[in-house]
């Protein structure tokens, strides 16, 4: 692990009950980072939403998740607190894989959040709304049209505008849950990049079906497999000197043998190859009992 834990989930357990029960999550013990990008991949069903959801509690949302466990947050719980849900859903915060603009302007898409949850002049507002919009390099593309709807960007704009909307109720933790899996080549790399710049201020916290990504934003990964943590790792060492036979099959059934460099041509080219995480060839479900 690259710095100091924001999160630290402890034995975590859900599972969803129903006509059948499945165990998505079974005792998950695994740090997160501060300022640092973790990627949580694994294969199709392993529990990789389950665990991000987890964090904030917006698994909550399905009445038929039960969880047992905790998830530490600096020196507090987030299961076992006072703290309203609210205040934790703000201070974590949740960008989804959907790109969803609210009914309204670019400007109020940003400030609604922070309107909502804070006491702000107009003055302070026109400064949040600007600094948020600069922080995900969507300012320049929009600043004559701030009134316009939000809708009427690209879907590449709409997940930066998505992503200064989450920035702009100061979140310490933004969890991305697969952020650019419904963009083209070009808008995932701006998202990317912006992704790329926000680590310096922020923990982020995503899930990835790419290992190509993972490769090319993560400090650090977390390898799930049927619901159980394989392996937490710093990114150099996990692709470079994995520890777990499951972790080496995972990744060389993936090509992903080298860890490769960071570098802007790399990116470039492997934008347009990314190879899916979730093949076909390796689809096993959560243990259902
Ligand atoms: N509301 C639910 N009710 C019942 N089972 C669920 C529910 N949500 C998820 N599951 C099951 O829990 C397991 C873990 O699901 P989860 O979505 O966390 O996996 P994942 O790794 O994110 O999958 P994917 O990569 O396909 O998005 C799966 O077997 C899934 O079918």
């Amino acid at each position: 692990m690259s710095n100091q834990p924001a999160l630290r989930t402890e034995n975590l357990e859900v599972t969803y009950t129903g006509n059948r029960k499945v165990t998505a999550l079974d005792g998950v013990s695994v740090d997160f980072a501060e300022n640092a990008l973790t990627a949580i991949i694994g294969p199709s069903g392993c529990g990789k939403s389950t665990l991000l959801k987890s964090l904030n509690r917006l698994h909550e949302i399905q009445p038929n998740a039960e969880i047992a466990g905790e998830v530490h947050f600096g020196d507090q719980t987030v299961y076992d607190t006072d703290d309203p849900l609210p205040e934790i859903r703000r201070r974590i915060g949740y960008v989804p894989q959907t790109p969803t603009p609210l009914p309204m302007s670019i400007y109020n898409n940003v400030a609604y959040g922070a309107k909502i949850h804070g006491d702000y002049s107009r003055e302070e507002l026109d400064d949040l709304v600007e600094t948020c919009l600069r922080k995900v390099n969507l300012w320049d593309e929009v600043e004559d049209r701030l009134d316009d709807p939000g809708a009427a960007l690209s879907t590449g704009q709409i997940q930066r505008l998505c992503l200064a909307r989450s920035l702009a109720v100061e979140p310490e933790i933004l969890l991305c849950d697969e952020v650019t899996s419904a963009l083209d080549p070009i808008s995932a790399e701006q998202v990317e990049e912006t992704l790329e710049s926000l680590k310096e201020e922020y923990t982020i916290i995503m899930v990835t079906h790419s290992m190509d990504q993972a490769r090319r934003l993560a400090d650090d990964v977390v390898f799930l497999y049927l619901g159980e943590l394989v392996e937490a790792n710093d990114a150099r060492t996990f692709f470079e000197n994995p520890q777990a036979d499951r972790t080496k099959e995972f990744i060389s059934g993936h090509g992903a043998s080298t860890y490769l460099e960071k570098s802007s041509d790399e990116s470039d080219s492997e934008t347009q190859t990314d190879e899916q995480v979730d093949g076909s060839r390796d689809r096993p479900t959560a243990v259902e009992q």
